[in-house]
């Protein structure tokens, strides 16, 4: 814990909204000092009470109307505090709120602006996600509390003074009395966290197996292969594990604390036989006798929040940190470098080389080739081969970690990646499907022209996504299943509407990264003609493992383990018998040869 994360927690607190915490800090430190104020005010009634019940039938001595001025005052703070009362929830809701906005607001632009790289870092993942998830409550706990402990010692200190008029030895012995309690609840708190934090890898994959029996996308493949119960009894296993140990740290709990209260009783006894010796003497009165039975109360609960709330700053701070760090990890500023104007006309991969950040193997090595506008290039090769790497870094998401990507004859690297991107279209394999309107799911390609309806007409017909016409509200249409009222697509569909979206964009470089995988034949088809028509003005790269899809490309690249092994039109593939011809030949007999002969014959 750093003591800079607490004054930085508290910049960003008073800058979310110098009103209220200043409104809610002023009321709060206010009411501290009203328990005091109502125990002594109490006293001088009692006492009065008192004093009027001696002198009975001694006329002139309390009146009726000393009795009433002193019922003003209690009724006066009663009123006081819970105009206080309502201030401070009041300005704490709206402080939470606007302190809520600021930090999301700060970890969206952080997230807006962090590279592609740093989502694929499961470090840095794993700290946008925790910042994300806990921003409602932690940065407000750390100013509630920390007011909360400048308001405890003011509590502390006037109900404290009144206490130590019946005797100096009241106080000491009151404040230790209230340590037992505080210092189990410290302990088994502490043990509490320690155990949630044990358990936390545990009670993701309990979490995670619980998701897989309430998802809708799931569902059908676990009816199907019917292993709900394998889920329902690890889920189970996982929770009789976590029961063990709660059960056995309640129990400890539980001794520990009766022992603690035992304690705190014998040391409140002691300290109100000492108090009875006086008041015995006629040393004290009724009314000190009620401060001092209603201040211990105040002081143990005083005491105990003020432990719990260093304690909760703490925590708080731990998670704060993690938020700072998150912050403060460097940018990749995508503005950076020259802007790239104009249309892109080669590109060239000189030796380029890749690893992905915190790995030790090279997925790409030594990548070499040249395509210019007007030429389709397609990248060929088995799962895990390097080409949609090989799309990462021609789109800039990554740089190559050796060799260089020339656009037009210049280095890339100089230009910001931003710019360059503008550029370039994409179908990614794992396109979005963006839970909005037909019309927002194609024209969020160029933000600019969201309101483009003719532009999107003309980029669904050109993917052959004209089942658009029949939806309810045509481009108005809500798409998706997350919210109410919205229609749900096909896997096919939703392919058409994002290749919709790749041909809005108007760019001179278009990657199709496995286009047709969830295609119809008939879609496939007519996609690749589309696809042919496009290229011929552009630069386009296609990724596919359909040979027919393939064979379309003027020039192809086969990757092995990251390496290029072969390169050339399909025919000069084909010829050279190599790694090509092999996989290709061996799709190709899946469509020419024989069908198997049935096992079983119908009956006739
Ligand atoms: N974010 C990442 N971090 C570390 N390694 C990665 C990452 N993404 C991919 N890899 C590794 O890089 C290699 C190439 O992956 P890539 O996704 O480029 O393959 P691909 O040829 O597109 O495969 P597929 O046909 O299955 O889509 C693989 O060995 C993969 O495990």
């Amino acid at each position: 814990m750093r003591p800079a994360d607490l004054l930085e927690t508290l910049k960003i607190v008073w800058q979310a909204s110098p009103r209220h915490t200043l409104t809610y800090a002023a009321t709060s430190l206010l009411s501290s000092a009203l328990p005091a104020a109502n125990l002594y005010v109490g006293k001088l009634l009692l006492d009065e009470v008192a004093r009027a019940a001696q002198n009975a039938g001694t006329p002139g001595n309390v009146t009726y109307q000393a009795l009433l001025t002193l019922l003003a005052f209690q009724v006066g703070l009663t009123v006081l505090g819970s105009l206080l009362s309502t201030f401070q929830s009041t300005s704490q809701q709206l402080l939470g709120d606007s302190l809520q906005h600021g930090v999301s607001r700060r970890i969206l632009d952080k997230a807006a602006g962090m590279s592609v790289e740093s989502f694929e870092n499961a470090d840095t993942y794993d700290k946008l996600q925790q910042a994300y998830r806990e921003v409602g409550t932690r940065p407000l706990g750390v100013a509630l509390q920390l007011i909360g402990l400048i308001g405890a010692v003011v509590t502390l200190v006037s109900v404290g003074a009144l206490i130590a008029r019946l005797g100096f030895w009241v106080l000491p012995l009151v404040l230790l009395a209230s340590l037992p309690g505080v210092w189990v609840s410290n302990r088994f708190g502490v043990e509490n966290y320690r155990m949630l934090r044990w358990q936390t890898h545990d009670a993701r994959v309990q979490n995670y197996l619980g998701s897989l029996l309430t998802s809708d996308t799931l569902v059908k493949e676990v009816r199907l292969f019917g292993f709900e119960p394998y889920l329902l009894s690890r889920w189970r296993e996982y929770y009789l594990g976590f029961r063990k140990q709660l059960e056995d740290i309640v129990r400890r709990r539980a001794v520990w604390g009766f022992g603690a209260s035992l304690l705190s009783a014998l040391l409140i006894g002691l300290a109100s036989a000492l108090i009875l010796r006086r008041a015995a003497a006629g040393q004290i009165s009724v009314g000190d006798f009620s401060v001092f039975i209603l201040g211990i109360a105040q002081v143990q609960g005083t005491v105990s929040g003020f432990l719990n709330g260093l304690s909760g700053i703490y925590q708080n701070l731990l998670y704060m940190r993690n938020l700072f760090g998150f912050l403060e990890l460097p940018d990749r500023d995508l503005d950076a470098g020259e802007t790239w104007t104009g249309s892109i006309e080669t590109i060239e991969f000189q030796d380029v080389g890749f690893r992905y950040p915190l790995t030790d193997r090279d997925v790409l090595n030594g990548v070499n080739f040249t395509v210019t506008r007007g030429q389709a290039l397609a990248l060929v090769g088995e799962n895990g081969a390097g080409k949609t790497t090989i799309v990462k870094l021609l789109t800039r998401l990554f740089e190559p970690t050796s060799g260089r990507i020339l656009l037009n004859g210049l280095d890339a690297t100089r230009f910001s990646p931003r710019s360059v991107q503008r550029e370039m279209s994409i179908i990614f394999q794992d396109f979005g499907q963006y839970q909005m309107t037909v019309q927002d799911n194609v024209a969020i390609a160029e933000v600019e022209r969201l309101e483009d309806v003719t532009g999107v007409e003309t980029a669904i017909e050109r993917a052959g996504a004209g089942y658009v016409d029949t939806l309810p509200e045509g481009l108005d249409t809500r798409l998706g299943r997350l919210f109410q009222g919205g229609r749900q697509l096909s896997g096919g569909q939703w392919q058409r509407l994002a290749l919709a979206r790749l041909y809005f964009r108007d760019a001179s470089v278009l990657v199709f990264d496995e286009p047709t995988a969830a295609l119809d034949a008939r879609a496939e088809f007519e996609t690749m003609e589309a696809l042919r028509a496009e290229a011929r003005e552009r630069i386009t790269f296609l990724i596919s493992h359909r040979f027919s899809t393939v064979r379309l490309a003027d020039y192809i690249i086969v990757l092995d383990g990251g390496v290029v092994t072969e390169s050339g039109s399909h025919a000069e593939l084909l010829a050279r018998n190599g790694k090509y011809a092999a996989l290709y030949n061996l799709q190709a007999s899946g469509y020419a040869s024989e069908p198997p002969t049935p096992a079983r014959a119908h009956p006739a």
